[in-house]
């Protein structure tokens, strides 16, 4: 085994290790269950670009140090960021970011993603548009934006759309976890490999010589089984996620929600309308259109609109919801955020076709993706 060489810039932020033609990067900031800090964003794409010019190279495993495969962005840099007052520090963040989940969704050779254990937000950007996710039973799945006056981004408005029926509308605007089980039924994880196997199935990947998927989908499944759902999952209430999730607004899905609720008692249904009524009014709606129009774009497309989504979001220009999120959750920890406007029913359409439109700033610039040339048919967004 070659030793592992740490990269420096990110202060050992992103380790490689060259096994013959596999390169494992792990994500390792183990206190901060591996937020991404802009330094391993820019490491990320670095170390992707090389790996895809170099020929020697047959597959990329992504996976992370400690208890997380990665927690999201990292939002301390939020809150430095927000108390300099810069938006244009956080849009850079994004740009770059968005840039690695494209790259990741257009890749030339297959992605391993090791999901043991969070896998929330920016996580998901790195590893769900890559070719294979491999889940866990410690695997812990959210897009948990907006609760946090965000919205689901790093491309979740192309793989959330794309989901069983509207699963992705309830996972997106719910922020609900999902676990190794759900993520495999649903289709954000290809595999599922318990724990303990995730050594062999390591030893295993690293002895491939190819870039074939098929090759490397019949070694992965080779470690994987399909789990049982627990009783309680989310994925057992399909038919009611679809009745509700499938209304055209989000105060229709909440009224249909609660129409459910008279009809039969059940949990489920109740914390679902708990989680709708605490997040962000505004990060419901521009999440609920993001998503819809998600579903007839392709990745590319999604990012672009989702840069201009968060770009609005940063400015604060109709809403400051993202720093009362902050505040709330990270900074003062009260979880009690007020939001503004506190209601659903005042926000107009017009308020949220704003979040969709161009900035009005001359520095400003649309998202410009890299031009992915030459590459072979899977090398498509994978969902
Ligand atoms: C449920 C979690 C994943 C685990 O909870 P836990 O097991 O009780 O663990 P802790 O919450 O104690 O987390 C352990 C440590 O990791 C830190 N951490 C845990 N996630 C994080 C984290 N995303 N960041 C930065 N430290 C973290 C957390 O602060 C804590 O640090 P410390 O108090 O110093 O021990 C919990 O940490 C959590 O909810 N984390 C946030 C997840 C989340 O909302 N992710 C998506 C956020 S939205 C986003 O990505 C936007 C980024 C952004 C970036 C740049 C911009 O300019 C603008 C925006």
């Amino acid at each position: 085994m070659a030793p592992t060489s740490s990269i420096n810039g990110g202060a050992d932020q992103v380790l490689v290790e060259e096994i013959s033609s596999v390169r494992t990067f792990i994500l390792n900031r183990p206190k901060q269950l591996n937020a991404l800090s802009h330094q391993m964003i820019s490491r990320l794409l670095e170390l992707f670009h090389a790996s895809e010019r170099d020929s020697n190279v047959k597959i990329i495993i992504l996976k992370g140090n400690g208890r997380a495969f990665c927690a999201g962005g990292d939002v301390t840099a939020v809150v430095h960021n927000v108390r300099r007052g810069n938006w244009k520090l956080g849009a850079d963040y994004f740009r770059e970011e968005f840039t690695l989940n494209y790259v990741m969704a257009t890749y030339s050779k297959p992605q391993v993603s090791i999901l043991n254990g969070i896998v929330m937000g920016g996580g998901a950007g790195a590893s769900v548009h890559g070719r294979f996710r491999v889940a866990t039973e410690k695997s812990v799945f959210a897009m948990p934006e907006t609760a946090l006056g965000l919205f689901p981004d790093v491309g979740a408005s192309y793989f959330y759309s794309r989901l069983p029926g509207f699963f992705g509308e309830y996972a997106g605007l719910t922020g609900a976890r999902l676990d190794g089980a759900e993520m495999l039924a649903c289709g954000l994880a290809t595999h599922f490999v318990p724990s303990e196997r995730l050594p062999l199935l390591e030893q295993a990947l690293v002895k491939v010589n190819t870039s074939d998927p098929d090759v490397i989908s019949t070694i992965i499944s080779r470690f994987s089984h399909i789990p049982k759902l627990k009783e309680g999952s989310s994925y057992h209430k399909m038919k009611i996620i679809d009745r509700c999730f499938s209304r055209r607004t989000v105060e229709e899905i909440i009224s249909a929600l609660e129409s459910e609720a008279l009809n039969k008692n059940d949990d489920w249904v109740s914390s679902t309308i708990q989680s709708l009524k605490k997040a962000s009014p505004t990060s419901l709606k521009i999440s609920l259109r993001s998503i819809r129009e998600g579903r007839l774009q392709g990745v590319g497309s999604c990012l672009i609109r989702e840069y201009r989504m968060v770009c609005h979001v940063l400015m604060g220009e109709f809403s400051k919801d993202f720093f009362e999120g902050c505040r709330a959750l990270l900074i003062d920890k009260d979880r009690n955020p007020k939001w503004e406007p506190s209601r659903l029913d005042l926000i107009r359409d017009d308020d949220v076709d704003c979040y969709f439109s161009k900035i009005d700033d001359e520095d400003w610039e649309d998202l410009k993706l890299p031009p992915r040339s030459n590459l072979p048919p899977y090398a498509i967004a994978k969902l």
